[in-house]
């Protein structure tokens, strides 16, 4: 799957105009194409069908659709939402369905001609906005898809929904919900997002004719991660090797009140490929949790009246990690004054990749220009409430568009940040965004991050690149959720059974 942003479908049609393509014949292209495809999922002749358009592009799209099921044999009316088109090809557009058997008529013009025909409607064809769109609708734009949610019958959206931001995924509360969206040339990053299928439906893709040529130089800064990406990345089991050959992970977790916090990362970790995965903590977390870690080293340390690790075990600590070929810090570290030092050591000191969760992510909230001083790179996985923390933004501004944030707090600090969410989200510093496919609203619980940063740091462990290891380990904490839900359901499954399930979702790879 070609994910492309809004920018680079613009750079695309720029460069097939190299290619003796017109603007025109584009969109003559994908208007056509869209009607195919409306024909192929629907019986359109003598069905009343009605077009919203927009002003720009899309709604040109919308106006050569029109022309196109009308010459299918569908009683066809165009409504203009916002008047005459403001580009020369959706205007030219526009003029060629003058001569045809189609109602054109403006948003607000008859409202009593535009009730009866909704009335009459068989199927509604969105195309108001498309990767022109960014913002909120306008309060005309939000009643119009108001309206058009309300109608009852199959919405077909031409490239995006309207009020959905293409390149971010961000959905206006008003924007229009889809039956089907026929996304053109490529998927937009936010067709390809699981969760927007509640505004997109079901997403068809439509050649529109730009030569391949056009594509050339063009990277797709979004990747979609499925099963093939992942087992093509992970790292191989060869003959003649040892345990050496597969990372050590020093795992920097627990204190006395989140033990299992230490159990699950250190477990996830062990089930994940690692070689050698060393838990350090306290002397009593270490005494507690060695019956269920018998495969783990352990490393005891020096502990603080409160039961949480002492700055003390600093030395101790930065030993340990200069040799491994990874660290995971933070699960079950606790917030104290020494936990937070222990970070900010760790992010200055250590030279291996290093994955932050949990507590780890609190600390460095609290001190965020330490990961200007980083030796290594750095892997964050917040959820949306430690990346609330992380950027200072407030929880309603990042609910509906995490990725934006995301991705300046990615280039800013030069690290790899995990979104954890509905759809987990991994953005690189360079622009790079990994889109999750798995997962389930059971593993929205405790225990559940603490598996991921296991798996997370084990692959980082293995050498696998910080993007590789992040998106990789998301995908697998995923399928590995999803198993577990199906054995146990959303409801019961628990962390545990998530780490349970991994050996079934390796076995899965045959390659
Ligand atoms: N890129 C291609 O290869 C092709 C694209 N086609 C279609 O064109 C649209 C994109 O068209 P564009 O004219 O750039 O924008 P839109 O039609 O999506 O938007 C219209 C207009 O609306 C303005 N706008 C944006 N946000 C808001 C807002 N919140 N409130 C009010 N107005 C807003 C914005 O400034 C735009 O000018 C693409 O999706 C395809 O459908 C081609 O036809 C085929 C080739
Ligand atoms: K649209």
């Amino acid at each position: 799957m070609r994910i492309l942003t809004s920018e680079q479908m613009k750079t695309v049609e720029r460069n097939s105009l190299n290619y003796s393509m017109s603007c025109e014949r584009l969109m003559e292209n994908a208007g056509s194409a869209a009607a195919a495809a409306i024909r192929r999922a629907a019986d359109v002749e003598g069905r009343y069908v009605t077009i919203f358009c927009g002003r720009g592009n899309n709604g040109g799209d919308g106006f050569v659709a029109a022309r196109r099921l009308s010459e299918a044999g569908a009683n066809v009316a165009v409504v203009l939402t916002d008047g005459d088109p403001k580009t020369p090809e959706a205007a030219e557009m526009l003029r060629r369905i003058g001569v045809m058997d189609i109602a054109v008529v403006g948003y607000g013009d008859d409202p009593e001609y535009l009730t009866e025909r909704l009335a009459s409607t068989d199927l509604l064809v969105d195309a108001i906005y498309g990767t022109g769109f960014h913002g909120e609708l306008d309060g005309r734009h939000r009643d119009v898809c108001r309206l058009i949610n309300g109608v009852g019958v199959r919405v077909f959206a031409l490239d995006i929904p309207s009020g959905v931001n293409a390149d971010t995924g961000e959905a206006d509360p008003c924007a229009v919900r889809a039956g089907m969206t026929v996304v053109f040339d490529s998927d937009k990053p936010a067709t390809a997002m699981p969760a927007a299928a509640e505004y997109c439906g079901e997403v068809v893709v439509a050649d529109i004719g730009i030569p391949p040529e056009a594509h050339e130089g063009v990277e797709p800064l979004f990747t979609l991660v499925d099963r093939g990406w992942v087992f093509d990345r992970l790292p191989r089991r060869r003959r003649n090797t040892h345990k050496g050959d597969y990372g050590k992970l020093l795992n920097v977790a627990g204190s006395q009140r989140y033990m299992g916090a230490a159990v699950l990362s250190t477990l996830a970790a062990m089930r994940s490929g690692a070689g050698y995965v060393t838990l350090a903590s306290t002397k009593e977390v270490c005494r507690t949790v060695l019956p269920m870690l018998p495969e783990a080293v352990l490393l005891p340390l020096a502990q603080n009246p409160d039961g949480s690790l002492s700055y003390k075990a600093m030395d101790a600590l930065l030993e340990a990690a200069e040799r491994s070929t990874a660290v995971l810090a933070g699960n079950g570290l606790g917030t104290g004054p020494d936990a937070c030092r222990i970070v900010y050591e760790l992010v200055r000191r250590v030279s291996r990749p290093l994955v932050i969760d949990a507590d780890g992510i609190n600390a460095l909230a609290r001190n965020i220009d330490i990961l200007k001083d980083k030796k290594a790179e750095v892997i964050l996985t917040p959820h949306l409430m430690e990346l609330s923390r992380l950027t200072t933004l407030p929880l309603e501004q990042l609910r509906p568009d995490p990725l934006t944030a995301g991705k300046a707090f990615a280039r800013e600090y030069g690290v790899t940040v995990v979104l954890k969410g509905a759809h987990t989200l991994t953005a690189a510093p360079g622009e790079r965004v990994w889109i999750n496919t798995t997962g389930n609203a059971g593993l929205a619980k405790a225990g559940s991050g603490d598996v991921l940063a296991g798996l997370v740091g084990a692959l980082a462990a293995q050498g696998r690149s910080p993007e590789e290891a992040a998106a990789c380990g998301v995908w697998l904490h995923g399928m590995a959720g999803d198993y577990a839900a199906g054995e146990f359901s959303q409801y019961a499954m628990l962390a545990r059974d998530v780490i349970d399930a991994l050996p079934r979702v390796f076995a899965d790879n045959d390659r």
